[in-house]
């Protein structure tokens, strides 16, 4: 038998295109010669499809999107992912659902049996879980059915307090030759490789061949990789490719299918999973072209030639806004870069408009504005400016700000915070430079020029700032916030791993004071495995101190 995963990037509730798509990957599977075409979870619908699931008329165009693709789909079996009603009174009126279709009909159904409500994830917000594991026959061969986090509870590998079933055992128990699972499993750096090890573990250990097709494209602020893949006897014998639809073919009898390349370095994926996100973002809300404000500085200097990466140069307008505190060097920075991505450019200068705001403030003031009101006017003009233009020339604004300085609240609200997305949100600073370094050795000559890397990261918005001077050194922020906010690791065990103190209180207490600058942040590209936003949800308005209980423990 040759089995087609049909690795495709839907757009949530695009239901017409969605199935045209499904549509056109299943006879292109069946016409190469396959038996059986699996598409990831919640296909018909896009993952995650959030509070649309509570409204009625999405839920029923989702059935009959899925009707529609049983029905059309002929001379090939279908395993597919949608939205199922649940019939019984009690408890969610829905379920996270997979169907398996011959010529037309339906033969099974199964049920997503564990439901991740953590992180990114909300799932027993909709959905009631599946109760028993479900087995079918496909070409006289028993398939097992899971879905996404179903193969996530293994004792032996990975091993979850959070749910008492292991639904992938429940599957081999009922006689399994084969375990399916439909995913839609987002991206972070790392978890390509956690997905192998995990695969192969579970194929090892049950001595049978697992397929596991997952979702591709981006979903506002999640990535979602692909990198779909058949693992048998502890090995992987065929992956799809990563961060593009792909139609990966697997000969069960031979064993044998394609091996796409994976990456072995995590700025290469990080590069490759940014350009997607902003790529999704854009076509899935319709938009062609990003407005960047080009400081000369790193952090601008990445977004840009990420979204050149993602949108091409023709969709990419760089603006310059030199400021009385903008360095000569900065700027020729600024346009070298824009000079090398071969963009357009517009050259606005700030000073005229900030002496204006002076004159103003001071007069309603009485005295000349403090040293942070100055700052943020500065910022704020640029951000106007910059929503001019996307107005305008009907683009999105593209935020520049890192991980670090939004964990510690260092940007200006409504100044350099305004805009669509924020591609660097979840990059930690060193990272940004990694990218850096990467986008010139891919291009082979240097788009970003040296200068950019070596020069003290400073805002320009008064004279000789560094950000250092206000910041713990980056390579310090960054380890802080990995182990923070990313490994929730306690103040205790970061001082004993030889962080200094007063550098953990002060990045403590911007981390917290900085909360209500996040809620009210664009969305940003997730790229870790704890990314602020969405999937990290702290109050704004309380009294806990990190700092005073930092000896305590109970889990
Ligand atoms: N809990 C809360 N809920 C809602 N709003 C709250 C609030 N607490 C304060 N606020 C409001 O927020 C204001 C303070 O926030 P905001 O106006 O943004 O300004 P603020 O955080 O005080 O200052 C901006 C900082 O970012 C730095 N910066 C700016 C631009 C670029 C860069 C860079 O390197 O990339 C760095 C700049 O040097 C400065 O240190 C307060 O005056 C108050 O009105
Ligand atoms: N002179 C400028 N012209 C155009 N845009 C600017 C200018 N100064 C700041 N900006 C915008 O505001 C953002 C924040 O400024 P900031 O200077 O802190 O960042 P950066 O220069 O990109 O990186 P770094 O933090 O390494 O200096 C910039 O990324 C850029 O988008
Ligand atoms: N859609 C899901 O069930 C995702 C959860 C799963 N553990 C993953 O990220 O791979």
């Amino acid at each position: 038998m040759k089995i087609a995963l049909a690795q495709i990037n839907p757009t949530i509730g695009a239901f017409s295109a969605n199935l045209a798509k499904m549509i056109r990957m299943a006879e292109e599977a069946r016409d190469r010669g396959c038996q059986l075409v699996v598409f990831p979870e919640l296909a018909i619908c896009g993952y995650p499809p959030r509070d649309l699931l509570e409204r009625p008329e999405f839920v029923a165009a989702n059935l009959e999107a899925t009707e529609a693709l049983v029905k059309a789909t002929k001379g090939i079996t279908l395993i597919c992912g949608f939205v199922d009603l649940v019939r019984e009174k009690g408890g969610k009126p829905l379920r996270n659902a997979t169907l398996v279709a011959q010529d037309g009909k339906v033969l099974a159904r199964a049920y997503k049996r564990l439901l991740p409500t953590y992180d990114v994830f909300d799932e027993t917000r909709y959905f009631e879980p599946g109760k028993t594991a479900t087995v079918t026959e496909i070409g006289g061969i028993p398939f097992g059915l899971s879905i996404c986090e179903d193969i996530w509870n293994d004792a032996d590998f990975f091993p979850s307090p959070l749910y008492d079933l292991d639904p992938v055992a429940e599957l081999v128990a009922t006689g399994a030759k084969i375990v399916v699972n439909i995913s839609a499993s987002p991206f972070y750096l790392g978890k390509g490789h956690l997905r192998e090890r995990l695969l192969c573990h579970l194929s090892a250990k049950y001595q049978r061949p697992f397929l596991y097709c997952n979702q591709v494209g981006a979903d506002d602020h999640l990535i979602f990789d692909g990198h779909s893949l058949v693992a048998d006897k502890g090995k992987v014998l065929a992956r799809a490719a990563s961060f593009k639809e792909d139609l990966l073919i697997f000969d069960l009898a031979a064993e044998k299918g394609p091996m796409a390349p994976y990456f072995e370095r995590d700025d290469e994926e990080a590069l490759e999973a940014l350009t997607l996100g902003i790529r999704d973002y854009f076509s899935k809300t319709g938009f062609s072209l990003a407005v960047v404000g080009l400081s000369g500085g790193i952090d601008s200097s990445v977004t840009a030639a990420l979204a050149v990466r993602a949108l091409g140069a023709e969709g990419v307008l760089g603006v310059l806004m030199p400021s009385p505190y903008t360095s000569r060097a900065s700027m020729e920075d600024a346009q070298a870069l824009a000079t090398a991505l071969g963009i357009q450019t517009k050259t606005i200068a700030i000073t005229r408009i900030y002496q204006e705001y002076r004159v103003c403030l001071e007069g309603a003031l009485g005295e000349p504005p403090g040293d942070i009101t100055d700052q943020n006017i500065q910022a704020r003009i640029r951000g106007n400016l910059l929503m001019a233009l996307a107005n305008q020339y009907r683009g999105l604004v593209l935020c520049t700000g890192n991980k670090a300085e939004f964990a510690v609240g260092y940007c200006t609200l409504y100044g350099d915070m305004c805009g669509a997305l924020s591609v660097l949100a979840d990059v930690p600073k060193l990272m940004v430079y990694k990218l850096g370094r990467l986008i010139n050795a891919q291009h082979g000559k240097k788009i970003i020029p040296e200068r950019v890397f070596i020069k003290a990261p400073s805002a320009e918005l008064k004279p000789n700032q560094k950000d250092e001077d206000d910041l713990p050194a980056y390579i310090l922020l960054d380890t802080l916030v990995k182990g923070y906010v990313e490994e929730l690791k306690s103040p205790e065990d970061l001082l004993a791993s030889g962080l200094p103190p007063e550098s953990l209180e002060q990045t403590l207490k911007m981390i917290y004071r900085a909360e209500y600058k996040r809620w009210q942040a664009a969305p940003g590209l997730k790229i870790t495995a704890k990314a602020f936003g969405y999937g990290r949800r702290y109050p704004i308005a309380h009294g806990f101190d990190p700092l005073k209980f930092r000896n305590r423990r109970v889990l």
